[in-house]
């Protein structure tokens, strides 16, 4: 692959025009989006989401930043973590997913500031944030180790970033987990949300991010010390952690 190329799933794209293709999955499947995560993973990724902000240690006062945060499970966690005295910025860089993910946590009474930006190039200042998250969203990024060296530069010393993200699976599961993936999932995509083809696009976007144990060396490499991680579901997400020294 040339310099300025890079994946789209299994397909080889201009780098400059993967964000546009990113941009159409997401403006596509924006509404339908809550009822296909809660069909496609049995209800798991509200238990995947719990152990995501158990192991963040947020608390009353924190200030957190939500990178691709959707619609917006995390940020309403990790509000009621925070409280008043604590800040959650709810941030994408999709309009549709923001607005369903906005709306979503003004209907259950939170205000929280919303802003749509691209995790490479963070509005915010260096040092700012306790904790960064970004859940199932790494995967869609272009340049994943500038966009880890941004979360590096918006923590505080001492601050945790945490990536939820799909990873390798158990090998003995591979065969049902592929079968699983590239025939149920699009099918289930055109059927609910009218678009196989954005299903197909998540399966391929899965097995083509880098495994546990090279995001963990990306992690590190974008500055983070103690990385590490956490599989759940037999590898199908795992859970990273990162400090910021
Ligand atoms: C699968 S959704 C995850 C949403 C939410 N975090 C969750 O776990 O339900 C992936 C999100 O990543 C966002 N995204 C993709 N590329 C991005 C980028 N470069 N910067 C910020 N967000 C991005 C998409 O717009 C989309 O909303």
């Amino acid at each position: 692959m040339s310099d300025n190329q890079t994946h789209f799933g299994f397909k080889t794209v201009n780098e400059s025009d993967k964000a546009q293709k990113v941009a159409e999955v997401f403006h596509s499947v924006a509404q339908k989006y809550d009822v296909m995560n809660d069909l496609m993973s049995a209800g798991l990724h509200r238990a995947w989401k719990f152990f995501t902000i158990e192991t963040s240690g947020a608390k009353p006062g924190d200030k957190v930043l939500d990178i691709a945060g959707g619609t917006g499970d995390l940020s309403k966690a990790f509000a009621k973590k925070v409280g008043k005295t604590g800040q959650v910025w709810l941030t994408d860089i999709n309009s549709s997913m923001l607005s369903v993910g906005r709306d979503r946590l003004l209907d259950k009474g939170i205000a929280t500031p919303v802003a749509q930006c691209d995790a490479e190039k963070l509005p915010f200042p260096d040092n700012y944030f306790d904790i960064v998250s970004v859940a199932f969203g790494l995967r869609n990024m272009t340049h994943k180790d500038g966009a880890l060296k941004e979360m590096h530069r918006v923590l505080k010393p001492g601050g945790r970033l945490l990536v939820l993200e799909f990873s390798k699976v158990w090998t003995p599961l591979k065969p049902a987990y592929d079968l699983y993936s590239f025939k149920l999932l699009p099918f289930m995509g055109k059927l609910v949300a009218n678009d196989a083809d954005s299903y197909q696009y998540l399966a391929e976007s899965i097995r083509m991010h880098p495994d546990q144990e090279t995001l963990k060396q990306m992690m590190l490499d974008a500055g983070f010390i103690r990385a590490d991680y956490h599989n759940m579901s037999a590898g199908v997400v795992a859970l990273h952690k990162g400090i910021k020294a």
